[in-house]
């Protein structure tokens, strides 16, 4: 029986790294997890053991922290990209390199409508992401947003579905809409400032969420998707996943009481999962 080795790769996960900026007037904190991930020519540390192409995960590890000096400085794209270029080119047996990055996001405090030079608070569950797939001759970049809790508590509506033998589900016209969003799209021109183009988008998702009559998750998640490769024609696609968390009207007749659609049971589990890529023809 004749057995091979298959597709491999390996390299260091959940890399934790913060790092401040020290201007003069004020400081920027950043946090980030990074996943390193190596693919080349490891067949030997597999078959025969051999780890002299083997650079170890822990020096993959203490490389990201000696970049972040010098070169994480602006976006989670250009470190990443950085990262897996230095990778590819300094190491021969590397085929490609696939860095993933996780941004925590932290918001300077506020008081009196000026923002506190060094405090921070945490902007949320919301993280920002980023992947990069580097070779010698090609790079690919995708950009994102995960754990994007959005709600809305009107314009929103699942009538006229399947109703069969086990249907129980109550027809409704208006209904609380809320997700948890994990998006990550792709480009067809990177851009010069991916923050700039980042924040821009990020807020073209949310105001075409708010502003959606909702007929479904659906048919939102669509005109989000839509949306986005409507304004922004650097952007191939945008693959979009929003569970459906449940907020579920409660029974109060069972107290005599009306209950006119303003308290709910929160359901986690189970949960609809609603996932789409939106793409252009
Ligand atoms: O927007 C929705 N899409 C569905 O597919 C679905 N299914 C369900 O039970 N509720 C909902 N809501």
């Amino acid at each position: 029986m004749k057995i091979k080795l298959g597709e491999n790769s390996y390299g260091k996960n959940a890399v934790q790294l913060s790092k401040i900026i020290r201007h003069p007037a004020y400081h920027e904190f950043r946090q980030v997890t990074v996943n390193v991930s190596l693919k080349g020519d490891f067949d030997e540390a597999h078959t025969i053991g051999d780890n002299s192409k083997i650079l170890p995960t822990d020096t993959q590890k203490n490389t990201v922290y000696a970049l972040a000096k010098d070169h994480f400085k602006h976006s989670i794209e250009d470190f990443a990209l950085y990262l897996a270029n230095y990778f590819v080119t300094s190491q021969a047996q590397v085929d490609e390199a696939t860095i993933d990055i996780t941004e925590h996001l932290y918001h300077r405090m506020v008081f009196d409508g000026v923002e506190h030079p060094h405090a921070y608070i945490s902007g949320g569950g919301e993280k920002r992401t980023c992947r990069v797939i580097k070779s010698a001759s090609d790079v690919g970049v995708q950009s994102g947003i995960t754990d994007l809790l959005i709600l809305k508590t009107t314009d929103s509506g699942f009538e006229k579905y399947i109703r069969d033998k086990y249907t129980t589900l109550k027809e409704t016209a208006d209904r609380i809409l809320a997700t948890k969003c994990e998006i990550q799209w792709t480009y067809d021109k990177l851009p010069a400032d991916y923050t700039a183009q980042f924040n821009g988008i990020r807020e073209l998702l949310l105001q075409t969420f708010a502003g959606h009559k909702s007929l479904s998750v659906q048919q939102t998640l669509y005109a989000m998707g839509q949306a986005v490769l409507e304004v922004y024609e650097g952007v191939r696609e945008i693959h979009l996943e929003m569970p459906n968390k449940h907020h579920i009207p409660f029974n109060l007749e069972q107290f005599d009481i009306q209950n006119q659609n303003e308290i709910f049971i929160a359901t986690d589990e189970p949960y609809g999962l609603i996932v789409a890529t939106v793409t252009r023809e």
